[in-house]
């Protein structure tokens, strides 16, 4: 790979995507391409067959999928399952048939099972039951994974899984039905402060643990794991530190300057117990994170206010 080598970033203007794009341009590639779904649905076979054999990518990210936060994903199992597998087999299969040098594939923690030892080491995939508020999503993430190592053993391809913890940032979803956690608390704290102070209601029962990492961290593993040849097909991207989703609403009350009531619905769904990663293996090859929770919060939360 060098800095002319042309990459496709799929999904490059979602949260991720756009943050590799951000830390490529950054590093000084200037070969990137993107398109939105609206120019090419990569659920469409065909379409991503013709966009391949015209645009010739050498290496792929896959930042495509579609995500959700646990409500999204527990009301819509099948579509979270069908359209994630059909968005990456297709990328998938035309970067073999294309004979794309290097590809990335995003999964994520709930791929784990539910009551896995902590914190989650790679070696625990496929040891137990799945955490039933997204199943679907994981099991379509599974099966990149797994085809992604097949064609790793079977063919010798670079074809790399990173599975990042709950990631927040810029170009974040801050839609209150079908967003994750921190884009929804920082978006209900700030409405309920502009409004006089209000109460503000969170979902469950603020118990679960959840790691946060910024997606500046992610990209920067993204960039590691072109720039470097790693030896293994699954690595976890996180932090290694978690906190209650109550500390965490305490927090992002507090950058907010919120000052009313915290209320938890009881009836809306907890989710994993915890799922903290396990990131030394991608920590000793030297990739670790270096935002701090409160500073990326901070930050996060400008560019929430400006945009
Ligand atoms: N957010 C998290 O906390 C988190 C945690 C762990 C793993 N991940 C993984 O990271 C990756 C990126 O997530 P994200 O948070 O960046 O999501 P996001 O902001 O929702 O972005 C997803 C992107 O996928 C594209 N996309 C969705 N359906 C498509 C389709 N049918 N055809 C073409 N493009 C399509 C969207 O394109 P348009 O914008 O053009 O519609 C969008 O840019 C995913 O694989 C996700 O599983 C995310
Ligand atoms: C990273 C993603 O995480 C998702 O799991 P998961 O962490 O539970 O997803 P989140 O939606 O981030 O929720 C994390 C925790 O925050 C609680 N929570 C409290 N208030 C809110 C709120 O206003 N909105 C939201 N969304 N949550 C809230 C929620 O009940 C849950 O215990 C998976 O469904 C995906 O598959 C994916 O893995």
């Amino acid at each position: 790979m060098n800095k002319a080598s042309k990459i496709y970033i799929a999904g490059h203007r979602g949260m991720v995507g756009s943050a590799v794009w951000r830390a490529l341009e950054q590093l000084g590639y200037t070969n990137l391409i993107g398109r939105t779904s609206t120019e090419l649905d990569l659920r469409n076979q065909e379409a991503v067959a013709q966009f391949f054999k015209k645009e010739q990518p050498e290496i792929v990210v896959d930042a495509a999928a579609r995500v959700g936060g646990i409500l999204a994903n527990q009301k819509d199992q099948y579509g979270f399952l069908m359209e994630n597998m059909r968005i990456q087999n297709n990328l998938i299969q035309e970067s073999v048939t294309q004979g794309v040098d290097k590809f990335i594939f995003l999964g994520s923690s709930c791929i784990y099972p539910k009551m896995a030892p902590q914190p989650l080491k790679e070696e625990y995939l496929l040891t137990g039951p799945l955490e039933p508020t997204n199943e679907g999503y994981a099991i379509a993430k599974i099966s990149g994974v797994k085809l992604c190592q097949a064609l790793r053993e079977q063919k010798g391809k670079y074809f790399v899984s990173l599975m990042p913890t709950n990631l927040y940032g810029p170009n974040d979803n801050f839609d209150l039905e079908s967003s994750h956690v921190m884009p929804a608390m920082m978006r209900k704290f700030h409405e309920a402060k502009i409004n006089g102070n209000t109460p503000v209601k969170l979902w469950g029962s603020g118990t679960p643990l959840r790691e946060f990492l910024h997606v500046d961290d992610m990209a920067k593993a993204v960039v590691f794991a072109l720039e470097n040849e790693l030896p293994g097909h699954l690595y976890n991207v996180g932090t290694g530190v978690d906190l209650s989703i109550k500390e965490l609403a305490l927090l992002i009350q507090k950058i907010v300057g919120h000052e009313g009531e915290l209320l938890w619905d009881a009836d809306k769904p907890d989710g994993t117990p915890r799922k903290l990663m396990d990131v030394s293996q991608l920590k000793s090859l030297g990739w670790e994170a270096t935002i701090p929770l409160e500073e990326g919060i901070r930050k996060t939360y400008d560019w929430f206010r400006k945009n």
